[in-house]
C-alpha cells in the first residue's frame, strides 16, 4: 500500500498553548479517513498544517513521500490537496457553473486576465457541466449560487475542491449546517467520490463517520488517543468515555 499523506510528530503551539502535539498520522492512498473529537480537540488546526495556512511549532507534512512542510498553501494544491471550509467560502452572486469553471481555469494556468483558446474553453465548459452533474448541481447550475438550497452549496464546495482534481480531498463537516432533508444527498455524493481519490473527513455526524470511513484517528486535547478500523473505534472504551455526555451526533 502507498502512503498519500503522513504527519511526523507535528506540534502546533499558540504561546504556550499546544494544539497540535506530536501528532504523527499515516492516510494511505485511496483512504477514507476520519479525523473525529470533541470540540477543541485541533481537528481544524490540523487541516490548516495540512493545507499550508498554519506553519507547524515543529514536525512534517509529507506527500506521497515528499515533504511539503515549507510550501505554501497555494503550492500545496499543487501538489495535489484540496479542501473545503467549516464555513460557506463561496461567491453569492456567481452561479456554481461559473464558480466551476474559474476552478478549472485556475487549475490548468488560465486565471483572470489569461487567455484561453477556444477549444480549451469547451473542454472546460464540458468537464465543468460533467462535475455539475457528479455533484447533484445539473439542475442550478445557472442560479446564483446564493439563492440555491444550502446542501447544494455544500456539494458546490466540494465540487469546487474536487475541480482541482486533487490527490487528496479535505473535507471539513461537509454536512454541517445541513437541513435534514437534504442531509442524504450531501452523504450519498460524499460516499460516491472517487475510489482513487484519498478523503481525509473531519465530522462530527457519527452516522456519517461510520458508514464512511475505513479508518478513524479520534484526537483529544491535541494528541491522536487512538486510531483504528471502525469496528475498533466503536468498541473502545475511550472513544465512548471522551463522548458520554457529548452531543456526538
Ligand atoms: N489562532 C489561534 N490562536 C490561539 N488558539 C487557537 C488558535 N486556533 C485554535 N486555537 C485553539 O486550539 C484549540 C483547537 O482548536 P481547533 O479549532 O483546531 O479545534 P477543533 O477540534 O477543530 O474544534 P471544533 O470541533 O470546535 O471545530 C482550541 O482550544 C482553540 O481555542
Amino acid at each position: 500500500m502507498t502512503v498519500a499523506l503522513e504527519t511526523r510528530n507535528l506540534v502546533k503551539r499558540f504561546g504556550g498553548f499546544t494544539a497540535t502535539n506530536d501528532v504523527s498520522l499515516t492516510v494511505e492512498s485511496g483512504a477514507r479517513h476520519a479525523l473525529i473529537g470533541p470540540n477543541g480537540a485541533g481537528k481544524t488546526t490540523l487541516i490548516n498544517l495540512l493545507t499550508g495556512v498554519l506553519k507547524p511549532t515543529s514536525g512534517q507534512v509529507i506527500v506521497d513521500g515528499e515533504d511539503i512542510t515549507s510550501l505554501s498553501s497555494h503550492r500545496r494544491v499543487r501538489r495535489g490537496i484540496a479542501r473545503t471550509f467549516q464555513i460557506n467560502q463561496l461567491f453569492s452572486g456567481f452561479t456554481p457553473l461559473e464558480s466551476v469553471l474559474l476552478a478549472i481555469n485556475e487549475r490548468d494556468g488560465f486565471g483572470r486576465s489569461a487567455w484561453r483558446p477556444l477549444a480549451a474553453h469547451l473542454d472546460a465548459t464540458d468537464e465543468a457541466v460533467d462535475l455539475l452533474e457528479r455533484f447533484g448541481l445539473s439542475g442550478v447550475m445557472g442560479e446564483k449560487t446564493g439563492r440555491i438550497a444550502y446542501g447544494k452549496q455544500r456539494l458546490l464546495e466540494i465540487a469546487l475542491a474536487f475541480a482541482s482534481r486533487p490527490r487528496v480531498l479535505l473535507l471539513d463537516e461537509p454536512a454541517a449546517g445541513v437541513a435534514e432533508e437534504e442531509r442524504s444527498e450531501v452523504l450519498a455524493i460524499v460516499r460516491s467520490l472517487p475510489a482513487e481519490v484519498t478523503v481525509v473527513l473531519i465530522e462530527h455526524d457519527m452516522d456519517l463517520v461510520f458508514s464512511f470511513a475505513d479508518r478513524i484517528s479520534v484526537l483529544v486535547a491535541g494528541v491522536v488517543m487512538v486510531e483504528g478500523t471502525v469496528g475498533e473505534i466503536a468498541a473502545d472504551p475511550r472513544v465512548k468515555a471522551v463522548y458520554l455526555g457529548e452531543d456526538a451526533t
